[in-house]
Order: structure tokens, then sequence, then C-alpha cells
């Protein structure tokens, strides 16, 4: 097994970026001389340079890791990961591996994620290699996401716990594999939770994928990527619906921002080496192993509980809709995004000429007001919910999302077949077999 060097940047020190004018403090003989003269001052300085020191030897030697650990979400360390897995790489080749000449090898990035789980599942049910990769960090419940990795290990999908940041891991995984393409869905998603922690949509979102572009730009055989971005990228846009030729510079939150800005650093790497990359701008995708943090899926939760469940309107009691997309029909056109991208033309970091690069829509076309969800779900789930209409908050929500998906259906035969209702049928039946059999939290 190759023994993974861990990343010591977080230890770097931090250096002044000018060296600036240092005046040391003047500590005179005629100061000294007034301390001497005031016994009293000289044993409280005497005591405060006590506490100072006493402070000092007991706060963890830690003290600004351990408060960059608490505003960040728990991961487990991959070199941990790595040496307890020491058959990573032949396990990696293998579950890589097509069933035909023909069938890809998928890096699948946010594999125990919702929608990575599905896209793996289905690439390895048609015969394609594919190899997960997902840090479970503790976002949302990670049981759940050990429930998916399950599934993927059932399905003979090899899960690698790490984190895309980590650049030597991904190196060595580039060096291991050849990658046809990448399909990567690893991010730090929901919209409201970027006021709560805004440097992990930094970290997944901008860093973490820069990070995951260096590799592939590296590769010998560089890969064709598809990856998620965002309805949330057309921001306060009002006309409707959504085309790709819309203007995406108002984003309404900071989860947006990033997603835009992934948009740009996507185009910057099909520019610079002639990596094919494709940008998938999903619509509120909800369906059965879905996200806890995503409103039809608590709704459930506290409609069953008995709990109260917010309802938010705009101004003058606007009503707040979403394009709600179904999981299967978004998985889908992943599939026929990979299936059209063209090969990237760089190697080894050296661009060879032009790429393919595309952004589309994957929406349902059909906006549902919020209201009508929960009076989906009163139905199927049989209970009356305790509803609280309120305005929405200040919190990067917007009114609401409808896709154009013309381009999608054009170009990759993309034709989304399932309705709100029939989606909400699957979501609820999965929700009551998951949590009625194992009776467990699902947040
Ligand atoms: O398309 C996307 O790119 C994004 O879709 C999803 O964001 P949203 O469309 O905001 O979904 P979600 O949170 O389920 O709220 C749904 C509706 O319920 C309303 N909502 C929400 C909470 C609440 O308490 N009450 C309420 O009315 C709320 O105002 C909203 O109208 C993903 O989470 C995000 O990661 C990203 O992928």
């Amino acid at each position: 097994m190759t023994q993974l060097k861990p990343i010591l940047s977080h230890l770097d020190p931090i250096i002044p970026s000018s060296t600036g004018k240092f005046k040391p403090d003047k500590f005179s003989a005629y100061s000294f001389h007034r301390l001497r003269c005031h016994p009293r001052l000289a044993f409280w300085s005497f005591l405060s340079v006590i506490f100072i020191l006493l402070f000092f030897c007991f706060s963890p030697p830690d003290g600004g890791a351990a408060a960059a650990k608490r505003r960040s979400l728990h991961t487990s360390s991959y070199t941990r990961r790595m040496h307890l897995d020491s058959n990573w790489e032949l396990k990696a080749r293998n579950s890589a591996r097509p069933r035909s000449k023909t069938g890809f090898s998928v890096l699948v990035t946010g594999a125990a994620g919702f929608v990575g789980t599905h896209v793996s599942l289905s690439l390895k049910r048609r015969g394609d290699g594919v190899v997960g990769l997902d840090n479970f960090n503790s976002y949302y419940d990670p049981g759940l996401k050990k429930a998916r990795k399950s599934l993927l290990d059932r399905a003979g999908v090899y899960v690698i716990e790490a984190d895309i940041n980590d650049a030597v891991l991904l190196r060595k995984l580039f060096e291991t594999v050849h990658f046809t393409h990448v399909m990567h869905l690893a991010a730090q998603a929901g919209v409201r939770y970027a006021m709560q922690n805004p440097n992990s949509y930094i970290h997944s979102n901008v860093n973490g994928f820069v990070s995951l572009l260096e590799a592939c730009k590296n590769a010998t055989l560089q890969p064709s990527i598809v990856w998620a971005s965002s309805s949330s990228v057309y921001g306060l846009n009002s006309k409707v619906p959504f085309s790709e030729k819309d203007r995406t510079d108002r984003p309404a939150s900071l989860y947006a921002a990033t997603k835009k800005a992934g948009e740009e650093i996507a185009h910057t790497y099909n520019h610079i080496y002639g990596l094919s990359i494709t940008g998938l701008r999903f619509f509120t995708v909800y369906g059965p192993w879905g996200r806890p943090d995503m409103a039809y899926f608590f709704f459930t939760k506290d409609i069953l509980k008995g709990k109260e469940i917010k309802i938010f309107e705009g101004a003058d009691h606007a009503t707040v809709a979403r394009d709600f997309t179904y999981v299967d029909d978004v998985v889908k056109g992943c599939l026929a995004a990979l299936d059209t991208a063209k090969k990237s033309t760089g190697n080894g970091g050296k661009k060879k000429g032009a790429a393919q690069f595309r952004i589309y829509n994957l929406g349902n076309t059909n906006p549902v007001p919020v209201a009508d969800l929960v009076a989906i779900l009163e139905k199927l789930l049989k209970v009356k919910a305790k509803k609280k209409v309120l305005a929405m908050p200040r919190n990067g929500d917007v009114l609401f999302t409808h896709a154009n998906i013309s381009l999608a259906r054009k170009e990759l035969g993309y034709r989304p077949t399932t309705d709100l209702e029939t989606g909400l049928k699957k979501f609820v039946k999965w929700y009551l077999r998951y949590y009625g059999s194992k009776k467990k939290s699902a947040w």
C-alpha cells in the first residue's frame, strides 16, 4: 500500500505579507524607577504576569485548530481511513473496471450523498465502472450516508472516505485508476445553512472544486467532467422560465454565489487546460434516500410528529414555489450528460486544443407552490399538518424557480416524466420503510 502523507497546509505559519516596521516598546530607566516607587503597582503587575503565564500553561496547545474544528463540519481523516483500508488501490481498480470495453470508468464525488448514490447505482447497473468518494461529513445524519454506502457496497461500488480537498489522495487515485469521466457531486448543499457556516461553502464548493479540477487537469489522460451547479444561480431574476442564456450575476445566497463561482472556475479550467466540462443546474431535487435538510423531507418528519411546520410566503402574500424535480429524472440527465461529453483535449496539464464546455438546466418545468407540496404530503401521510404561514425570512431563499429545459431536451434528450405527487409517493413509501423499520432519527 502506498503511504499517503497528510496535507499540512493548515499548519502553515501566518506570515505577514510585508515585513513592516517593528517598534519595540520603550521601557526606560525612568519608568522602572517609577515602578519601584509604587509597591502596589508592582504587586498588581506581578499578579498579572503570573495570571498570563498560568493562562498560557493551561490553555490547550492547539487552541486555533480546536476553534477551526468547531467552525468546520466533522469529517474523518483520509489518512486514518486509507491506512485502515490497505487494499484501497486494488479495490479502486476493480470497482472502476467497466463490464464492457466501451463502458466508462467514472469517479463519482459525493457518492454517499443523495444524487451521488442514485447516479452511482445507475452507472453500475448499466455496466460502467464506478469509484465513489465521499467525506461523510456531519452536515446531516452521517448514519443515512452510511446506509447509502451499504447500498453501494452491495452493488459493487467501492467508496473511498476522503475529502475532495485532499490533493495527495486525488493524485494517488488518478495515478491508480484511469478515469474516463468524473461526475462531481460533492458539495456543501443547502441555501439557508450558508448563513450559519459560510466557510463550509467556500471549503467544498470553491476550494474543493479547484482541488478536483487540478487533479483532473494533471492526469495523463484527462477525464471529461460533469458536475452539479444549481438553479440558485438565477438568484433574483424574475423572468421565467429560467434559461441558460439568462444573467446569473445576482445570487441571493452564499450557496448560490459559490455555485456561480464554480461555473466561472470551470470555464477557466476548460479554457486553459482543455478540460471537457459540463455543468448541470439542478432544480430542487427530491426523492427516496433524499436530504433531511430539505423542506419536503423535514416537513414529512414534522407532520408525522405533530410538530408545527413553517410555510414561507413572499411580500403581499406572494406564493413561494419550486420546480421540484424527481431524482430519477435528474439521474437520466446526468447519465445523458456523461454519454454526450466529448473527450478532454489536454494532457498532463497542457492544453492540446479547444474542449467542450456546456451548461444545462435539469428541472421539471412545472413549479409547484410550497403550500401544495404540503397538501400532497398531508394526503399521502394521512395526517393534517400544523401549519404556520410566515413571511420568508431574509435567509437566501428566492421566491420561485422554473426551468426552461429546451436545451437539455435538444442536446441530452432530457425528458422529465415524474410529477410531484408521483415522486412524493415514492419518497413517502421509502421514508416510512426506512425510518419505520429502523426507528432512526431523521436529523
Ligand atoms: O435548486 C437548487 O439548486 C437548490 O434546491 C434546494 O434548495 P431549495 O429549493 O431552497 O429547497 P428546500 O430547502 O427544500 O426549500 C423548498 C421550499 O420550501 C420553502 N421552505 C423551506 C423551509 C421552511 O421551513 N419553510 C418553507 O416554506 C423554501 O422557501 C423553498 O421555497 C436545495 O436544498 C439546494 O441545495 C439546491 O440544490
